[in-house]
């Protein structure tokens, strides 16, 4: 049937169509390819500029602003020299680029923008994100008569108003404003008058501290600090300069992204603190004893001496103050429940010496700037590395001799990943910071450096922690027979169809507690002292023969102990390295069957004198 001339040219036109949605394809493609590489371009484009801008030598005594600077230095702070990258990183921002500065603890960040800001016209922006820090930053800041004022939650009406006056004054002579993330994301009013204060050209700069906060790979993710993204769009001439001690690759990328960056210049410095003594110390078994040592601590190794000790919750730390105070300590607490009045009594007390150490929370912790801080104790493990570097970098920042003393005790573990499971690493950082505490042998410093990926040569620590100052020779011990006696204690339970902590585990093992769990033949259980039985089960632990499974219940969260993966694939030998004057001691503990043969490696010469103890730490005894 021969077509109507109607059906013809719509045949033609959907032929046509066709056609054109090829070429639509094509040009789509095209387009695809060309967005891809102009992206790529430009990221290269960046790369080379800040390739470029890294190679520019920030160091220069040569810039503008060089006599200045040192004058000011001298002048307002009384200090001589500067630390290194310190004058790096203020000639950057001073040129006006986005600088990520990552220093140690007590390395000097602050000096990095208010220095700066003494040196510039205008106001430079603080964000910090603890009330506290800022309070001892604008203490240490009025000692020095410089001007600088906060807005935070609890200033007053009448701080407000004086603050937001200063800010668009032209004749006001306010250097620098303390803020928290908190004041940016939900004060209106505030945001107002930092555009007016950007439009007068009085908006210097914006320092970030502890800049890591922005990252949700750093250890301390604030929501609020997202936030500080849009400052890059609203105030595009003014350069933010981020700080923090703590950032590996990862978390510097990220906070580039979050606080939309550009070109920005990273200036790294070694996270060594020469002057640091780091040690770690088996927590006594009972809170008395612990105790004790405390004060025997506080009133012979540290008398006369300032320091902070951290504990995990609130009631710990209401608790070990007042035991402490009991043993005539001047002691007083700090935690989040505070009031804030409180809070400022005992931060000052303790600046001004009325109290000789400070039982704290983390709460007490991000920017802490007592120079002379001759000892932290952390009662508990921290939580992560990064953490513990930077409560424990609270101390010497004087630059004189101090001591970072931490406790290890397994319970504490339990309490701890109770808490951090549900975060995206939190287990894995816990168990980085208890691996710190059970190697018998490595530098302290190295562990610390490998965490933060820094090569380290442990003769470089100078004996300053507790391994390298007794040359810690250590042994490798055989503890597969432990992990087959666990294994069985477990499998019992599972029958039994209960789960076993880590305390009910060892207490079987020991042939104590639950009659049900004990093992009928004994005589081959380990009869070894507690504290090494915790050790070895926090190897397992740690090196995946054993795992935790979390249980919550109305009041609480528990750990319970299952199996791990590694512990299907077990050779003849699980190696663990120990103390080796703890093999002495498992020694005199074992009869007769303990074969026992051993060398011992040191610290300096790991290489020349390693071997193994077979079998040892097997106490074939019958004496329960
Ligand atoms: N160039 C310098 N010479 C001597 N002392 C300095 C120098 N720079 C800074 N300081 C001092 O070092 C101490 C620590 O500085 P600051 O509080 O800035 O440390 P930080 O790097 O911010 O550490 P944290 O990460 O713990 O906050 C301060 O008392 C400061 O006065
Ligand atoms: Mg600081
Ligand atoms: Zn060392």
């Amino acid at each position: 049937m021969a077509q109507l001339p109607v059906e013809k040219e719509l045949n033609k036109i959907d032929a046509e169509l066709r056609i054109v949605e090829e070429d639509i394809d094509k040009l789509q493609e095209r387009k695809t390819t060309l967005l891809k590489r102009k992206q790529a371009l430009k990221e290269k484009a960046n790369e080379e500029a800040t390739k470029k801008l890294a190679s520019q030598d920030w160091e220069s005594n040569d810039f503008p602003w060089t006599k200045k600077l040192y004058q000011t230095l001298k002048d307002a702070f009384h200090i001589e020299k500067f630390r290194p990258m310190q004058l790096s990183a203020m000639n950057a921002t001073l040129k006006g680029h986005d600088v990520i500065l990552i220093m140690p603890t007590g390395g000097g960040k602050s000096l990095c923008y208010q220095l700066p800001a003494l040196v510039s016209d205008g106001i430079t922006l603080v964000i910090t994100p603890l009330v506290s820090l800022m309070e001892d930053q604008l203490a240490s800041l009025e000692k020095l008569g410089i001007e600088a004022a906060k807005l935070n939650a609890s200033s007053s009406k009448e701080e407000v108003n004086m603050v937001h006056l200063a800010m668009t004054d032209a004749k006001s002579s306010l250097k620098l404003l303390y803020v928290t993330p908190e004041k940016l994301a939900k004060s209106k009013r505030f945001m107002t008058k930092l555009q007016k204060m950007y439009q007068i050209k009085r908006f210097a700069c914006v320092a970030v501290d502890e800049v890591h906060c922005c990252s949700q790979w750093g250890h301390d993710f604030r929501p609020d600090y997202k936030y500080l993204g849009v400052l890059r769009s609203l105030f595009p001439t003014v350069p933010i300069v981020g700080l923090t001690a703590t950032a590996t690759l990862n978390v510097t990328n990220d906070v580039q992204k979050m606080l939309n960056m550009k070109n920005s210049l990273v200036f790294k410095a070694s996270f060594n603190r020469p002057n640091l003594y780091y040690e770690v110390r088996i927590k006594p078994s009972t809170q008395k004893e612990c105790i004790d040592e405390l004060v025997q601590l506080l009133t012979n190794r540290f008398h006369g001496q300032s320091g902070i000790i951290y504990t995990t919750s609130v009631k710990d730390c209401d608790q070990l103050a007042s035991e402490l105070r009991q043993q005539k300590c001047r002691v007083a607490s700090y935690h989040a429940s505070l009031e804030p009045a409180d809070r400022t009594e005992v931060h000052t007390g303790w600046r001004e010496n009325r109290y000789q150490a400070v039982v704290a929370t983390i709460a007490f912790g991000m920017g802490i700037d007592k120079p002379d801080v001759r000892f932290v104790i952390h009662h508990s493990i921290s939580k992560s590395m990064e953490n513990f570097y930077q409560e424990s970098g609270r101390a010497g920042r004087d630059d004189l001799q101090a001591c970072c003393i931490v406790y290890w005790r397994l319970s504490d573990l339990f309490r701890l990943s109770t808490m951090v499971f549900t975060e995206q690493t939190g287990l894995r950082n816990l168990y980085a910071m208890a691996a710190y505490c059970l190697d018998p042998e490595r530098c302290r410093r190295e562990i610390i450096a490998s965490h933060f990926d820094e090569r380290w040569e442990s003769s470089s620590c100078n004996k300053m922690c507790d391994h390298c100052s007794k040359d810690s020779t250590s042994a490798e011990i055989n503890i597969v027979e432990h992990l087959t006696t666990l294994r069985q204690i477990l499998e019992r339970a599972e029958e039994q169809q209960v789960r076993v902590t880590a305390q009910k585990l060892i207490d079987a093992w020991q042939n104590t507690g639950q009659v049900s769990l004990r093992l009928p033949d004994f005589k081959k259980a380990a009869k070894l002292p507690r504290d090494k039985c915790e050790s070895i089960l926090a190897h397992f632990l740690l090196e995946g023969y054993l795992k935790e499974d979390f249980h919550f219940t109305p009041y609480s969260t528990i750990s319970y102990l299952l199996l791990g993966e590694r512990a299907h694939f077990i050779n003849k030998e699980i190696t663990m390295k120990v103390e080796a004057s703890s093999v002495d001691e498992a020694e005199k503990a074992s009869s007769s069957r303990g074969k026992t043969t051993r060398k011992q490696s040191t610290t300096h010469s790991a290489a020349a004198k390693k071997s193994k103890v077979e079998d040892c730490l097997i106490d074939v005894s019958d004496s329960d």
